[in-house]
């Protein structure tokens, strides 16, 4: 049984619920909000946050990073080829939503708010939806409490909400993509699939804990060998349910497009970036009629090239 997601979302809409739950919704994280869209820190400088290496650097304002100039130098390009493919894909999405998906700690949410601060679209982690449509403070509890069951119902029921509205970037549950209707729901947007390899997976979820994910939590065992054996589980069991997307994103690819064949090397601003690619290539492909003209479309990109 759901918990009414659609109403909730509804009446938080018209101003009611609590604030903790209006924050929510209208900030995803509490930065943006639909309707007015705001974004609290230039994205610029924030992307710039991540330069090369799996750890964050300093920002542009403070001084020089130990990776000296080099390292900063690669962030500011990053910042702005992030920058420079956003107003690309801005003009193409035309207000259509963006669906991540993917496995668990596969990077929806990390690069899900850069490509949203980016666009000045709001942020939206369709778990934290399904906890406050429950009214429980977490995944865990709602699986504990409840069932898993429930929870795929509710994350339905979240997904339906999204797909009526523009303007989003949505971080989905790595299950999602397991029920044939939210693909319904997802298809209303542009799907993104981060394929990311299990052991970069299981690395990471190693590193962070497994408390937030039932799915993986184990009492015992070594961390990594554990998060990698479910992985593999889930993944088999997946199949090609991630394929459904209508781009994939291989870390793999990208790691190998730089020259190097390691994947923790691989900034979530990089992902970003190959993302807006090949949503934009995916757009470019797919429009039938090409209702954006070409002549409007090749003024558009000498735009882009002078700025
Ligand atoms: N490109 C990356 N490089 C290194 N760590 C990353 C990267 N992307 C995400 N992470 C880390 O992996 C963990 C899972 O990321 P998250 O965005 O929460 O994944 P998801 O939303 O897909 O479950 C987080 O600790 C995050 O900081
Ligand atoms: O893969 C899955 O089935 C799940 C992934 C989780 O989301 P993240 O992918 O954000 O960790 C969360 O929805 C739940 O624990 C189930």
């Amino acid at each position: 049984m759901e918990a009414g997601v659609g109403l909730a979302l509804q009446s938080r809409a018209a101003g009611f619920g609590s604030d903790r739950r209006r924050s929510a919704l209208y900030g995803g994280e509490g930065r943006a909000r639909i309707g007015s869209l705001r974004v609290a820190e230039p994205a610029v400088a924030k992307a710039a946050v991540w330069a090369r290496g799996s750890k964050p650097v300093a920002p542009l304002r403070a001084k020089k990073s130990s990776g000296g100039h080099e390292t900063l130098h690669n962030s500011v390009d990053e910042a702005l080829l992030l920058k420079r493919k956003s107003e690309e894909v801005l003009f193409y999405l035309n207000g259509r939503c963006i669906y991540l998906v993917g496995m668990m700690g596969s990077g929806k949410s990390t690069v899900g708010k850069i490509m949203s601060e980016v666009l000045g679209y709001s942020f939206f982690d369709s778990d934290k939806l399904v906890e406050q449509a429950v009214g429980m403070p977490s995944v865990a509890q709602i699986f504990k409490v409840h069932s898993e069951a429930f929870f795929r119902d509710n994350e339905s029921s979240v997904l339906r909400d999204l797909s009526s509205m523009k303007r989003l970037v949505v971080a989905t549950g790595g299950g999602a993509v397991i029920r044939p209707v939210n693909w319904k729901y997802m298809k209303k947007g542009l799907s993104v699939w981060l394929d990311v390899p299990l052991d970069a997976l299981a690395r990471r979820i190693a590193k962070v804990g497994t408390a937030s994910r039932p799915l993986l939590d184990q009492p015992s065992g070594d961390p990594y060998t554990m998060a990698f054996s479910k992985l593999s589980m889930l993944a088999e069991q997946r199949g090609d349910a991630y394929a459904n997307a209508d781009v994939r994103v291989s870390l793999e690819e990208i790691a190998s497009k730089q020259g190097h064949d390691d994947v923790s090397k691989l900034t979530p601003t990089d992902i970003a970036i190959e993302s807006f690619h090949k949503i934009e290539n995916f757009v470019i492909e797919h429009t039938v009629d090409n209702p954006v003209g070409d002549s409007q479309a090749d003024s558009h990109a000498q735009r882009i090239q002078t700025l």
